[in-house]
């Protein structure tokens, strides 16, 4: 029994951080881990020549796209409908104006219809809300998804409560977090770049359960819901902050790093372990003398000669986010006509 058990961790350990993992095509990230299994942590094996591979998080959102889109195209089939997503943009801010088109071009890709509501950056809390209830009422509209962050004289968190928790596509509503975050219950949408983060360790085949996992940064829109999924799939989390003494002495001992910062090189070499898988979320505008151009949290350089799997900026888990928006827009339609591929 126990040389069983060996064996077993011997294939995931080689399966997690074997040098030549592929991209697995199976389906999508689900919060049904099995809770009476409990594996002892494995210790991982590392050759000292082994070759970091680079996640494809363009191509994996574009093979997700593809699934999405015969989907939405059934369900138009079938009864004559289509998902939609509704979108409330406040303000000139250029990232988010960006954000804005990717998202809605995204749609376009799988059949989404979406509509943007513009408003300016003086309006008042009541136009927004006012915005959100129409949405909200809308029987076209399956998801919405408040483009953060506000202008400061907007309260972020009553605009969130105001949404739909069912039309919550982003899973801020404290309703969705709180489900989140509770064993034994089932939130009805999960935070997109959270739930993009696991998909792309399970298209790559990493092993969760029993891993050390630390989180970098806690905010509600990244950190926290990334350290509440991951200790939902068993890992065991550390979460670092502003406030973090010796952060990088948590982070050697990680098996599993996802940064959540959105400060360019704050992860360096000498912060990983070898052998260390890094997903790196930090998504931040630099101007340098290779021009305007996104980066992210990790130090790409220095982390290539120690993680076994690393995730670009861009490229990484960008695009992987955007199409999970897809995702849990197309859920809440499905939920919404209570239809399926087999109805
Ligand atoms: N790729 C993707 O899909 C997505 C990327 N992003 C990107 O992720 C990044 C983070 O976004 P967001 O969570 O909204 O940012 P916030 O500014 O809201 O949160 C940043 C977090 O990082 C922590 N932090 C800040 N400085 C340090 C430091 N020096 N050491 C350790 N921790 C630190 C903060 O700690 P404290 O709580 O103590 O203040 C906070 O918890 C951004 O670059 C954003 O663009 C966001 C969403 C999706
Ligand atoms: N309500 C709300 N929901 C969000 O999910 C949300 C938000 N507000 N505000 C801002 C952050 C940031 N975020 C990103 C999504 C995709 C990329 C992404 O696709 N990045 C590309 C590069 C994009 C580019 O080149 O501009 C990549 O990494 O390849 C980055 C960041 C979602 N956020």
């Amino acid at each position: 029994m126990l040389e069983m058990r060996n064996i077993c961790w011997r294939i995931l350990c080689n399966r997690s951080f074997s040098s030549s993992v592929t991209p697995n095509c199976f389906p999508l990230v689900s919060l049904d881990r099995p809770h009476d299994i409990w594996h002892p942590p494995p210790t991982p094996h590392y050759s000292t020549h082994q070759k970091t591979v680079e996640i494809d998080g363009k191509s994996i959102a574009n093979d997700i796209k593809a699934t999405l889109a015969t989907e939405v195209n059934h369900m138009k089939n079938s009864i004559k409908k289509a998902p939609g997503l509704g979108v409330i943009l406040v303000g000139e801010r250029k990232d988010s104006r960006s954000f804005v088109r990717i998202k809605k071009k995204a749609c376009e890709e799988v059949g989404i219809t979406s509509v943007v509501v513009n408003l300016p950056e003086n309006c008042t809390e009541t136009e927004v809300l006012d915005a959100v209830s129409a949405l909200n009422n809308q029987e076209s509209v399956h998801g919405i998804l408040v483009q953060l962050p506000l202008p400061c004289h907007l309260s972020e968190q009553k605009i969130i409560n105001a949404v739909n928790v069912e039309k919550d596509v982003d899973g801020f509503h404290p309703v969705n977090v709180g489900n989140l975050a509770m064993t034994g219950r089932e939130p009805l949408f999960i935070p997109c770049a959270s739930r993009g983060c696991i998909e792309l360790l399970h298209r790559y085949g990493v092993e969760i359960i029993g891993k050390k996992a630390v989180v970098i940064g806690r905010s509600n829109i990244t950190g926290l819901p990334t350290s509440l999924l991951l200790q939902r799939h068993h890992a065991t989390v550390s979460v670092v902050h502003k406030f973090t003494k010796n952060p990088e002495e948590i982070t050697r001992e990680a098996d599993i790093l996802v940064s959540d910062v959105g400060v360019p090189n704050l992860v360096r070499g000498h912060w990983l372990k070898p052998g260390v898988v890094v997903i790196d979320m930090g998504s931040t505008l630099v101007t340098d003398s290779k021009g305007s151009h996104v980066t992210g949290d990790v130090c790409y350089e220095e982390a290539i000669a120690k993680a076994s799997l690393l995730t670009p900026v861009p490229g990484g888990v960008g695009p992987v986010t955007i199409s999970m928006l897809l995702c849990n827009t197309v859920e809440a339609a499905k939920r919404a006509y209570q239809w399926t591929e087999k109805s």
